[in-house]
């Protein structure tokens, strides 16, 4: 039986019920409308919508950095601000992978610095020594040379910035890692090579993976569940065989219609 590692039940966020005093002005303002949602540990799990369909919100409130309006967010059976292990293991725990990470990489710090730091904070690891050696074995683990330590975010390509960010999240060994539109604008074979790699690390290390994506063939590339959001509401959620197979809800249908293009190598439209 799979253990539930991540799970909303009844989430609803509204921005503006933050600013107002006097609370939800009414329905139109909720961004998530009671979103229930579970991710198990070590399963790839998708979120598909057009744009403003409340995807990132939603991702961002499985971190907890957008408080829930009503309902709640569970991680590890546990709220999220009540964690036995506490707040700084919880840091650890849930990691975040951008796109091209340069607001979220100091840009004063070389990549040794901003690799190794997060890992002596966490006491990952007990000495620089150490710290160093896992640097290396991850750096090589998603394709970047050694010579990349020594240089400062501005001066690697967007790819590189982005396999940094995956290399600093993974060595912390989390056990849950949320990825927001981490492959839009890439070509198909960068893209492909992401995929692997984010799949593979996911086997390796035993973590569980949000991908959030408006691009439906990339989901079903990837994950083994998908969730297709609209307009805050989740329409169609189940395994990604069934839901491309036999999609139940029209928005859906429209959003796997709208797919122009096979993605190489998954072979999925092949048939
Ligand atoms: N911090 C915020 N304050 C107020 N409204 C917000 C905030 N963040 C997002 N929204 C609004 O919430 C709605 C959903 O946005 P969200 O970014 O979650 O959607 P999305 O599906 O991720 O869209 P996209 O694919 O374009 O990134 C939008 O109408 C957006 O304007």
């Amino acid at each position: 039986m799979p253990e539930t590692l991540v799970e909303t039940r009844g989430l609803v966020v509204d921005y503006a019920a933050r600013r107002s005093l006097w609370g939800p002005a009414n329905d139109a303002t909720r961004v998530l409308r009671g979103v229930d949602l579970h991710i198990d540990t070590g399963e790839i799990v998708g979120i598909v919508g057009e744009s403003g369909s409340g995807k990132s919100t939603l991702g961002r409130a499985l971190l907890g950095l957008v408080p829930a309006t009503e309902g709640e967010v569970l991680y590890a059976g546990h709220p999220l601000d009540a964690q036995p292990e506490g707040a700084l293991s919880l840091r650890r725990q849930m990691q975040m992978i951008f796109q091209d990470p340069m607001s979220s990489l100091n840009p004063r710090h070389t990549i040794r610095t901003i690799l190794t730091r997060p890992m002596l904070l966490h006491r990952v690891a007990t000495s620089q020594a150490a710290a160093d050696a896992t640097v290396a074995a991850v750096l090589d683990r998603v394709g970047l040379p050694l010579a990349v330590l020594a240089r400062y975010p501005h001066e690697l390509s967007g790819g590189q910035r982005q396999r940094v960010g995956i290399a600093r999240a993974v060595m912390l060994r989390p056990r849950f890692v949320l990825a927001d539109e981490i492959v839009s604008g890439q070509d198909v074979s960068t893209q492909a090579r992401v995929l692997v790699l984010l799949r593979e690390l996911c086997a390796e290390i035993g973590m569980s993976l949000a991908f959030i994506s408006h691009d439906l063939s990339v989901i079903r590339a990837l994950c083994n569940r998908v969730y297709v959001l609209n307009g805050g509401v989740v329409v169609e959620e189940g395994p990604c065989e069934t839901v491309f197979a036999a999609p139940q809800h029209a928005y859906t249908r429209a959003l796997i219609d709208a797919i122009p293009l096979p993605v190489v190598g998954t072979g999925w439209l092949a048939a």
